[in-house]
């Protein structure tokens, strides 16, 4: 069993629009309302595949309410825990390109004795699983220290542990011995205090929060596919996505790819690029099941620390991933 932890879960709001134009009124082709937050979305490409993974998570006010009951709706088996404040909602603008605009609210602030119940909770689940997920961004004014204090129990609690967050949040996670994260190329950059343009730079950002403490770190790369930097050397890999729809949650699934495959090796590389790369062909931030996946599409590659992935035109442009 995976248990996944969103302190700041959200009601996503997807619209998908012909082109954006600023200070115009846009008639929405469609929209989507789904479940979110990072966690959430993480449990439900869990469940879709016939992963039990329960979703811890603070619920406050009708957009918390209504987050419950669309993840009932999809049969997740939430870990609720009442909040005074009130859970967000972010919007998602897609257009025909794949090209997606998103705009993310703060989010609720959590008490004290709201953090420890969350904890308390995740801690309670934990004891049944194997991995414990936190995913997401951190709430408004909760301390680094608090986030470092959740990773160190649950790692102390003997159950493995995965981390997708920014900020000093994900090198805090490193330092608490996370053994897997999941940082983008932003959340790599900002950890390490430059950006990583090339496979050399991301492996070697990746290496650095392997030497705070981190185990394994599944770099995602958007369009450019995704690495996976561990003990026993580096993989590179990509899906094409013939008809992309909307990239949200497709780090998600990434992550629930690779961990409901075992989470270590290039046979659970290959599952998440699978999984990431069907969340890109759906709209929202819907969570792929097995008719979405399209395994025949990836690709993956062992390099050699750093160096060119092997099919790369010795002229290509600069050594991007
Ligand atoms: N346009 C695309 N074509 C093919 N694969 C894609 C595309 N965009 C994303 N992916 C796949 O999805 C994975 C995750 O994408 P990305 O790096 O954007 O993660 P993310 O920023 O964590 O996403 P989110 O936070 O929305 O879940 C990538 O590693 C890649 O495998
Ligand atoms: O603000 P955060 O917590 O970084 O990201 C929140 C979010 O963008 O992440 C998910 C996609 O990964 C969405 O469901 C949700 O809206």
């Amino acid at each position: 069993m995976i248990v996944t932890v969103t302190l700041n879960p959200s009601l996503d709001r997807a619209v998908d629009v012909e082109r954006l134009v600023r200070g115009e009124v846009i008639r929405a082709a469609s929209a989507h309302l789904d479940p979110g937050g990072k966690g959430v979305n993480v449990s439900r490409a869990l469940l879709a595949n016939g992963v039990s993974a329960p979703a811890v998570l603070p619920c406050g006010g009708d957009e918390g309410a209504q987050i419950m009951r669309l993840l009932r709706d999809e049969g997740v088996d939430v870990r609720s825990v009442p909040i005074v404040g009130r859970t967000r909602s972010n919007i998602t603008l897609a257009e025909p390109d794949g090209t997606v605009t998103k705009i993310n609210e703060p989010g609720p602030s959590l008490s004290p004795a709201e953090f420890e119940l969350i904890t308390t909770r995740a801690l309670t689940a934990a004891v049944d699983a194997t991995w414990v997920v936190i995913c997401g961004s951190v709430p408004p004014g909760l301390p680094v220290s608090a986030f470092a204090g959740l990773c160190r129990r649950v790692v102390d609690s003997g159950v493995r542990l995965a981390v997708d967050t920014s900020g000093p949040a994900l090198r805090a996670a490193a330092e608490a011995g996370a053994d897997l994260l999941k940082p983008n190329r932003e959340e790599l950059a900002e950890a390490v205090g430059r950006v990583p343009a090339t496979t050399a730079e991301v492996v070697a950002a990746a290496r650095e929060l392997r030497a705070l403490g981190a185990g394994t770190v599944l770099a995602s790369l958007g369009a450019d596919g995704a690495l996976l930097v561990g003990a026993d050397g580096v993989l590179a890999g990509e899906a094409d996505v013939p008809v992309p729809r909307s990239s949200v949650g497709a780090g998600d699934a990434l992550l629930a790819g690779f961990l409901a495959a075992g989470a270590a090796g290039a046979d659970a590389f290959a599952e998440a690029l699978a999984w990431a790369a069907a969340a890109v062909s759906l709209p929202g931030s819907r969570m792929p099941g097995p008719a979405d996946l399209r395994r025949d599409l990836v690709r993956v590659h062992h390099l050699p620390d750093g160096v060119r992935p092997p099919n790369t035109p010795a002229a290509a442009a600069p050594d991007r991933p």
